[in-house]
């Protein structure tokens, strides 16, 4: 029970004068309790009863007094809890700030976003409330408790005895059900997460879910939430209500009891009526301390629910530290290396092995790869979001690790693939990585990147405030601003992920080859999946399976006739016009195997067939089951395969693009389809039905029955 405080101790340390002002408060205003109750028994006996007015003045003067005072100082004890409440919670909230700030990517990808902004918003208000309410009511309820009970005692101690064994009974409610308020507690702040990091999807998902007509699908879901919501919240609060309820039942007997025997001993004559009252209102008081002390119970257990999960987070251990000798900010003149890395997000499953890949100083260097390959690991491993399990990566014979984390990325500009802009300025947003930029730099940054001329055309130019992650912008506008502030940042080196490559194929190769210009002479480490982007690279490193299969320029590579050329070879082939149409060439429909032996004129005419869709992310191709009838064939773009498993969950088991084709089953049977497919990023397909096919192959019998042949031999 005593956890949140024994959590929150530490940042009163400097608070000590504050908290002694706080006691001091706090024992005044006991002290006044009990002797207001004591004077009941002087007023009756030694005033009222002997008709002494002297000492029935004095003592109303000084109850007089006494409550002024009390109520004054009162007030000083206000303030003082309200300034230890406040500086336990500007504490928490620092610490809680700068570990979220502390912790690796690993910490982001396990935590959803609701379940960080929970801790600030649910958790720390939980903390302050039970910490208000409970702070003054514990320690003034604990400390006349005791007094209280020893007044008791001394007053008339058998009947203090039946006393004590009363109050004993008051805590039982609070022993049994407390485990089971705290269980209900935690699950209740779950669910409150949960819808939180729900609403924070849906809110970003909006334009999906309104073009696949989610609403209902998402309503059931909210609902189905708000029922659990529901149930949660009736019984928490009954099993509150009842923590503080029964022991005023428990209260209400004892009460009895004390009156039926304090009764018995006036009679006997072994107490005064000034004794039996005064008994009654001291057992009166620490009655209502008991209560005091049980109705603050729900509050408790709610803070110390909240202050369990904040340290949760709190007690993370920073896998990222600096080294003690970590040096700051070094010049680096040769090259980055990766010497024999080994990687995994877990222990057991390596994503990059015994990997070792030099990158020169003022090169342009690509990583490239099938999906899944681990390349944009590879760029995370650089840019120390993580650290490797075995090997070094080292930039001059300098390990990573050696260099202060916080100057590691100083001499770096970073270009993600989804260019993230901030609810700011676009000025701000350009300068956020180079706050010291002058005009200039600012407007050679956009004017190399081609979007200085846009942003002066808006309304309120470099000042325009960019709406939710760049609503208002095109999506080349925000890819060209974030590459504007990568190159605003650093003048030496360029790590990119994918830029672009959900662009139109237009936008995709005007802005490759700005960002070509504009990188020239810098270091630059690219990665991308689509070869041509890179081809121009002075280095290109092929990876499959985290390992480096091949590497070279892009003449060398294609020379090897490797692993490079074949992927080359898939993505070429495919003209995208203006409209978005795409046109496969003859050649490249011959390079999939149940077509490779068809004759040109056959190949001719089911090039014709081919039919362009585009699918948005997210969006399905289609599910496993359902009736198959085409063959696609992916121009631009990623989609994922997943199979349902024997619990019922879709597993992944592949990741498909550019050049990639699926579904060709469909060409020889009506049978189902055996995986679903989902796009990944927007994509660009090519499709061909049986219907479409089936009357040409007609005409080439021959054909028709070799194909069914290669494609039967593939199912
Ligand atoms: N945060 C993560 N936690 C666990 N596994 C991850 C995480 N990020 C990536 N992986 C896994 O690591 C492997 C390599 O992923 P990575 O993103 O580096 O590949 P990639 O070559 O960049 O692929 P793509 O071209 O599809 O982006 C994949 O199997 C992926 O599922």
């Amino acid at each position: 029970m005593l956890y949140l405080y024994r959590s929150v101790l530490r940042y009163l340390t400097n608070s000590k004068k504050v908290f002694t002002l706080f006691l001091l408060a706090l024992l005044f205003e006991l002290s006044f309790e009990y002797f207001t109750s004591l004077s009941i028994k002087y007023l009756i006996d030694d005033a009222i009863t002997p008709r002494n007015m002297t000492i029935f003045f004095a003592l109303l003067l000084t109850l007089l007094i006494g409550g002024i005072l009390n109520l004054l100082i009162g007030v000083g004890g206000d303030y003082t809890m309200s300034k230890l409440s406040e500086t336990i919670l500007i504490g928490l909230r620092k610490d809680l700030y700068e570990q979220t700030q502390k912790l690796s990517a690993h910490f982001y990808s396990r935590y959803r976003i609701g379940d960080i902004v929970a801790r600030f918003t649910m958790d720390i208000p939980a903390v302050e409330h039970a910490i208000m309410q409970t702070l003054s009511t514990l320690i003034l309820a604990s400390l006349s408790m005791v007094v209280g009970t020893v007044i008791l005692f001394v007053l008339e101690w058998k009947l203090a005895l039946v006393a004590f064994v009363g109050i004993v009974f008051m805590f039982v409610p609070q022993k049994l059900l407390n485990k089971r308020a705290q269980h209900l507690n935690e699950e209740y702040v779950g669910i409150v997460e949960s819808f939180s990091n729900n609403m924070d999807e849906e809110i970003k998902a909006f334009k999906l879910i309104r073009g696949f007509q989610l609403q209902e699908s998402m309503r059931n879901r909210f609902n189905k939430q708000l029922q659990v919501w529901f149930r949660l919240g009736v019984k928490r609060s009954f099993i509150n209500s009842n923590l503080e309820r029964l022991p005023i039942m428990v209260l209400s007997v004892i009460n009895v009891i004390i009156l039926g025997l304090g009764g018995y001993f006036t009679f006997q004559g072994t107490m005064t009526i000034g004794d039996l009252i005064a008994f009654y209102s001291v057992f009166d008081t620490v009655g209502i301390s008991v209560i005091q002390f049980m109705e603050v119970v729900p509050d408790l257990i709610e803070g110390e629910v909240g202050i369990r999960r904040i340290n949760e987070v709190l007690e993370i251990l920073p896998d990222l530290e600096d080294d003690e000798h970590a040096v700051d900010n070094p010049t680096f003149t040769s090259e980055i290396k990766f010497d024999k890395v080994t990687f995994g997000y877990t222990e057991t499953h390596p994503v990059i092995q015994d990997l070792s890949l030099s990158i020169p100083v003022g090169n342009y260097v690509a990583l490239v790869g099938p999906s899944g390959s681990g390349k944009s690991t590879l760029l995370q491993l650089l840019m120390r979001f993580y650290d490797p399990q075995k090997g070094s990566i080292q930039m001059d014979d300098l390990d990573l690790r050696k260099i202060q984390l916080s100057s590691l990325l100083s001499q770096a500009g970073v270009i993600f693939q989804e260019p993230y802009l901030f609810h700011a300025t676009i000025r701000d947003n350009l300068m956020i990585g180079h706050p010291d930029a002058t005009e200039k730099e600012l407007i050679e940054a956009t004017a190399a990147v081609e979007v200085h001329e846009a942003i002066m055309q808006m309304a309120n130019g470099y000042d325009t405030l960019i709406e939710n992650e760049g609503a208002n912008l095109s999506v080349s506008q925000r890819h060209r601003i974030s590459i504007a502030r990568a190159l605003l940042r650093s003048n030496e080196l360029t790590y990119m992920d994918e830029v672009a490559a959900s662009l139109d194929p237009e936008s995709e190769i005007s802005l490759n080859e700005t960002i070509s210009r504009v990188n020239q002479g810098r270091t630059v480490v690219a990665v991308s999946h689509r070869l041509k982007t890179v081809s121009h690279a002075d280095l290109i490193y092929f990876i499959r399976e985290g390992k480096v299969v091949e590497y070279g320029t892009h003449h060398e590579l294609l020379e090897r006739q490797g692993a490079y050329y074949s992927l080359w070879k898939k993505q070429q082939g495919f003209q995208l016009s203006l409209d978005g149409e795409v046109v496969i060439e003859v050649e490249r429909l011959r390079q999939m195997p149940f077509f490779a032996y068809m004759n040109e004129d056959l190949l001719h005419e089911i090039k014709d067939l081919l039919t362009t869709e585009k699918i948005t992310s997210g969006q399905d191709v289609f599910r496993q089951g359902e009736a198959g009838n085409k063959l696609y064939i992916i121009a631009r773009g990623k989609v994922e395969v997943t199979k349902g498993n024997a619990k019922g969950e879709n597993v992944r088991v592949a990741v498909l693009q550019d050049g990639d084709h699926f579904g060709e089953i469909a060409l020889l049977k009506d049978a189902p389809r055996n995986a679903n497919i989902t796009a990944l990023t927007d994509c660009t397909l090519l499709s061909l039905t049986r219907k479409q096919l089936l009357p040409l192959l007609d005409r080439y019998e021959d054909m028709k029955a070799k194909l069914y042949q290669t494609l039967s031999e593939r199912s």
